[in-house]
């Protein structure tokens, strides 16, 4: 058995020595199918959370009204989730209640895709009741029975359908499609959160642009925050290179520059992302629209922004124009590697001894000051030295006669 699945093994094999059913699902069985890198082993087993408690010495309870306990076995912790079905959805969202069932083919049959609802168990047999094989063959995403009743169950679940494609590259099955359409509006049901974790995963996947296309396509767009009527803007999102991005603020970055946003801030929000996100975001945006071309950079900017922002406004600016961002980089690296102060931290002279220089009280002028030093510094007007800042410093203010 393959490596992250060999060392779960031994929570399957305990719970079975107890009598119950325990095998592998969800996300890392299709991922072992599919030949992609396997993330999380997840495991379903016939036992209660509480007799999944009982038997493992060390076990976290994260959720066991809905059946989930994490076992901590050999250092990693698993999600062991009792067999289920899901309660009432009358609001679209996962349920409060759920009902926990003996049987697994129970359990894959309340699960979102066909590729999602295959176990395997403890020699490595496949058990795949509703052809999810045969959809990763064809590539396809297909709903478990009714596309409408699963959707309605969750609506998260058409973001996660057109995620997939960004992820796998595979088609939505034309049923499963249709649904999409036909359900979109259900999505308004859907906490803000959860669809930001969604699109953040569809902007990172390798289709991206084919995600993007179809979230103006099913009509989910005009559902997800900040989107309405912006339809126009997701589609010139799609003919993007989303795949030369590297970080999630150069994906919001290039979503905002699509879709003509020019207040960053409100959109953002919107997705609820963190303050952090928000902040380099914007500050992504800004530079790119100070620095029109890549050509363009002068020292100064280039200290401002720092290298590792720098890359990133040339690497979203490269994502919509299409040009590889390759030579820019190579540019900027060296730029940067020949500015002879990298931070402000270190210039030779700080503000104490300006004061001192000057022999002013402290006031605004101080950062006025060393803001110009700084800038001197950068452009090479000036070693940063003290004594040759002290010395231009004085030539400035006997020049400009301003006293500072
Ligand atoms: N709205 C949802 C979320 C999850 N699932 C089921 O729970 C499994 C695990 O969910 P999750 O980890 O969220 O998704 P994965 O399919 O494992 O995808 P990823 O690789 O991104 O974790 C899924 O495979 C699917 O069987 C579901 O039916 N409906
Ligand atoms: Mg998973």
């Amino acid at each position: 058995m393959k490596p992250p699945f060999r060392q779960a093994l031994g929570i399957i094999r305990q719970l079975k020595q107890h009598g119950y059913e325990a095998y592998f699902v969800g996300g890392a069985v299709r991922d072992l199918l599919i030949g992609r890198a396997i993330g999380d082993v997840d495991i379903a087993t016939s036992a209660r959370p509480e007799e999944v408690m009982a038997i493992f010495p060390k076990t976290i309870d994260v959720g066991s009204k809905h059946g989930t306990v994490v076992v901590v076995h050999e250092g990693t912790a698993y999600e062991v989730t009792t067999f289920r079905t899901d309660g009432d959805y009358e609001d679209y969202r996962r349920p409060e209640s759920v009902t926990f069932v003996r049987s697994l083919e129970e359990d894959l049959k309340r699960r979102d895709f066909t590729m999602n609802a295959i176990a395997m168990d403890e020699n490595g047999t496949v058990i795949d009741p509703f052809a999810g094989r045969e959809a990763i063959a064809r590539r396809l995403i297909r709903t478990v029975g009714k596309a409408e009743e699963r959707f309605r169950e969750d609506a998260l679940r058409m973001m996660r359908a057109i995620r997939f494609v960004s992820q796998l590259g595979f088609s939505l099955a034309p049923e499963t499609k249709r649904a999409v359409i036909d359900n979109a509006p259900l999505l308004a049901h859907i906490s803000v959160e959860r669809m930001t974790m969604e699109m953040e995963k569809l902007l990172a996947g390798p289709f991206a642009g084919e995600a993007l296309s179809l979230l103006a396509e099913t009509g989910l767009c005009a559902y997800l925050p900040g989107l309405v009527g912006k339809e126009e803007g997701v589609r010139r999102a799609a003919a993007y290179r989303w795949g030369w991005l590297t970080a999630r603020e150069e994906r919001w970055a290039l979503l905002c520059r699509a879709l003509d946003i020019t207040e960053s801030r409100p959109f953002l929000r919107a997705w609820k992302l963190p303050n952090k996100v928000m902040d380099e975001t914007g500050a992504i945006l800004s530079a790119l629209e100070a620095v029109p071309h890549s050509d363009e950079w002068t020292n100064e900017r280039l200290f401002l922004a720092g290298l590792k922002r720098a890359l990133s406004v040339e690497t979203v600016r490269a994502a919509y124009t299409g040009t590889p961002p390759d030579s820019s980089h190579d540019e900027l690296r060296r730029r940067f590697a020949a500015l002879p102060i990298k931070t402000k931290a270190e210039l030779a002279v700080s503000g104490k001894e300006v004061i001192q220089w000057i022999g002013k009280p402290a006031g605004p002028w101080v950062k006025e000051t060393l803001y110009a030093i700084w800038r001197a510094v950068v452009n090479g007007e000036v070693e940063n030295e003290k004594e040759r800042i002290h010395a231009w410093l004085t030539e400035r203010n006997r020049t400009q006669g301003n006293g500072c």
